[in-house]
């Protein structure tokens, strides 16, 4: 559990964040001050702690948490996308395609989770898994029972992870044993939700509500606009699903003709707003792109997700040049692992196959994938004044990240249990490659958010 004091500390040792898309900066010496409150007091570069205390005085009994075995501090992850209810079907999706997918394994899963005992386990296991692999801010979708839905939030801010929350509604084309029984229940319930989440943490600055149509295809007309109505009233987040697969956007267009595309009845509705998540985005039209853009909503890019059920190949190099705003997420369990740095290596594989057809422009680098999971997503969910990059006025939301070294002669014993395997001649910059290609949670030692410690590995030592 997060403990509930924190104490002004000096963070020391290299640190790796995101200046631009593009830009990737690597300080191999950095001294960074976090105060009490968890918020970033000064960074500075090529520095000692001997050169930091003679600078700032106030700063002499500060705590110091070095880095380790080959580490650096990096942004904590940002997943803009995922659905805490499907985590035990997680790698559980055969063949399927999204409209069978839903049916064969999803919903059966998500109302299941009515039972508190069983959100009890499954939420709590799913926060700490996604704590463990360095996601300190998670976008979730629960499932259409408040009480659980709550108790997501709960947990998340017991843990002291940052997270929108989402009650999931679903008035139509859903199975009879899993849906709203009208608009009225989904509003209803959806502002019971928003109410108990704003009222366990009134400032949102650990968990905050998100209203939450699945997407088109499950929401009436008259759903969606009430969902619409509903944002205006309270100004939550909205999340939803968008142009993921070809049947998913013919079944749009059927139910509803007189729109002029997906993304369009979405706006009629009044969901298209510069607080909007819209996950997947594989086959807008030019058109569609224009109305994403111009209405500053965002998109949650998840490759993974896209690949596992056969959707498609994202064109994200598109959506960025057209101007829009993209993070990346799990979707989880469409999505085959909680991970971010994960979702970026899909990233990175998806680009190239858009590559193979559309030219290496296409491509992304490791420093856009990692821009993605952390400036980006923190854009995606409206956190970009607080989180996503190391600058004063800035909260700590970190990971320390260790790669361990291979020890002279290839010797086993008490060498560094991890998946990279460094040798001590690489430069910072291949030592972030072998991270991004090969790492995983073995290599996150420990996680803060606001300055809150609020996950550690046995490796860990302070
Ligand atoms: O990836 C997805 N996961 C879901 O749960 C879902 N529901 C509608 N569309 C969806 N897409
Ligand atoms: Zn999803």
């Amino acid at each position: 559990m997060a403990s509930a004091t924190i104490s002004k500390t000096i963070y020391l040792g290299p640190f790796v964040h995101s200046f631009s898309l593009t830009n990737l900066e690597i300080c191999g010496k950095g001294v960074i001050g976090v105060d009490e409150k968890g918020v970033i007091r000064f960074v500075e570069r090529d520095s000692s702690l001997e050169d930091v205390h003679s600078k700032h005085d106030e700063w002499k009994e500060a705590e110091i948490v070095k880095t380790q075995d080959n580490g650096f501090f990096f942004p904590g992850f940002i997943d803009t996308h995922t659905h805490a209810s499907q985590h035990p079907n997680t790698g559980i999706f055969g063949k399927t395609t999204l409209l069978s997918w839903l049916e064969t394994y999803t919903f059966p899963l998500e109302s299941s989770l009515s039972s508190l005992s069983k959100a009890q386990t499954v939420y709590s296991n799913f926060v700490s898994r996604t704590l463990s692999h360095g996601t300190t801010t998670c976008a979730y979708y629960a499932t259409t029972h408040v009480p659980t839905t709550n108790l997501l939030a709960d947990i998340c801010l017991k843990r002291g992870q940052r997270a929108l929350i989402g009650r999931v509604c679903m008035n139509t084309m859903s199975p009879e044993y899993y849906r709203d029984q009208s608009v009225e229940d989904a509003v209803r319930d959806s502002k019971a939700s928003i109410d108990y989440i704003r009222s366990i943490d009134p400032d949102g600055s650990i968990v905050q509500p998100i209203i939450t149509p699945r997407f088109a295809p499950s929401c009436t007309a008259t759903c969606l606009s009430a969902l619409g109505a509903l944002h205006k009233e309270t100004n939550a987040h909205i999340q939803t699903h968008i142009s993921e697969n070809k049947p998913e956007i013919q079944l749009v267009q059927s139910l509803f003709p007189t729109s002029k595309s997906y993304a369009d009845v979405y706006d009629t509705a009044g969901l298209l707003t510069s607080k909007t998540i819209l996950a997947h985005a594989v086959h807008l039209t030019p058109d569609e792109i224009s109305l994403v853009k111009s209405r500053d909503s965002k998109i949650s890019h998840c490759p993974a997700s896209n690949t596992a059920l056969t959707s498609g190949c994202s064109p994200v190099r598109e959506l960025l040049n057209a101007g829009l705003t993209v993070g990346l997420g799990t979707d989880v369990s469409g999505g085959f692992s909680p991970s971010i740095l994960e979702e970026c290596r899909q990233a990175i594989w998806v680009s190239r196959f858009r590559a193979m057809n559309d030219g290496d422009e296409a491509k992304l680098s490791t420093a856009e994938a990692l821009y993605l999971a952390t400036r980006g997503g923190a854009q995606v969910v409206g956190l970009e004044d607080k989180v996503g990059g190391f600058e004063v006025g800035k909260e700590w939301d970190a990971q320390m990240i260790s790669l361990g070294e291979v020890k002279e002669g290839g010797e086993q014993e008490g060498k560094f249990e991890g998946p990279v395997d460094v040798f001590g001649w690489e430069s910072w910059e291949d030592r972030v490659n072998k991270w991004v290609y090969s790492g995983d949670d073995r290599n996150t030692l420990a996680v803060w958010v606001r300055g809150r410690l609020v996950h550690t590995t046995g490796r860990y030592q302070q």
